[in-house]
């Protein structure tokens, strides 16, 4: 892949190992913008461990990547973890009702100044993720499982992203509850322009939006041209 550095995310020759075990990722050249990108590839081949470079919980070995042209060692972690927001595959709610959980980021320390959405704002967001019958007063940890993913899938929009990174996010839902997300993180790329980096192993492919289909493979990452056989 070509590496564009206009693109909101590009690595650079990132090579990465966990403490002093052969190279998971080798020489990777790749860049994200606001599209929609499906992370494909065999199991351990490194697939979760590009999103954790991506969201800077892991830092490269050799080469560097950049957000908006600016190296990640310069950006504030935390400023830079709102602008690329991680959601891990189990939805983590905290006991608490659904609201406290929406607040929660706001309690970290560079973000207890950051604008805060009102009742009306967040009840919207309820509604826009089709959990019409879940109230802001209703315990977060009595939710289903797939309920569930869509208020961490919120929680994750309240600080105003520009790129969700999305690790296997239907993977514990039910394949009805699993569609209705898929269809959401698509609408969320139509209807409000937020980059997708998702990694899928299911056959999702977004029916809306054209999708791009990043293999992760023999420590390369490569874009491949989607074949639905
Ligand atoms: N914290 C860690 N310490 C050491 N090795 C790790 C760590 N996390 C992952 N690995 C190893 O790195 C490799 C890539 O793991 P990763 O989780 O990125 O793969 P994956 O493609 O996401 O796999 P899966 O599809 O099974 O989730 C694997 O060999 C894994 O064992």
């Amino acid at each position: 892949m070509v590496i564009d550095l206009a693109a909101n995310v590009c690595l650079k020759g990132v090579t990465f190992s966990y403490d002093n075990a052969p190279p998971v990722l080798e020489q990777v050249d790749l860049s994200f913008s606001r599209g929609f990108y499906l992370i494909k590839g065999p199991s351990g081949a490194g697939k979760s461990t590009l999103l954790r470079l991506l969201c800077k919980l892991d830092i490269p070995v050799a080469g560097e990547i950049l957000y908006q042209g600016v190296p990640y060692s310069r950006w504030d972690t935390g400023l830079l973890r709102t602008k690329l927001s991680y959601v891990q595959q189990m939805p983590v709610v905290l006991p608490g009702t659904v609201k406290e959980n929406l607040m929660l980021p706001f309690k970290f320390n560079q973000l207890r100044s950051a604008p805060r959405p009102d009742d009306d704002r967040l009840r919207e967001w309820l509604d826009y993720f089709l959990l019409d019958g879940v109230s802001l007063d209703s315990r977060a940890d009595k939710l289903s499982v797939g309920q569930r993913q869509r208020l961490t899938l919120i929680r994750s929009l309240m600080l105003e992203p520009e790129m969700l990174l999305l690790d296997e996010p239907t993977a514990s839902l039910d394949p009805q509850a699993r569609e209705l997300v898929e269809q959401l993180v698509e609408k969320l790329n139509m209807e409000r322009g937020i980059g997708i980096i998702m990694v899928s192993h299911n056959d999702f492919v977004p029916r809306s939006v054209p999708a791009r289909h990043i293999y992760v493979e023999g420590k390369k990452v490569e874009e491949r041209k989607y074949d639905s056989d």
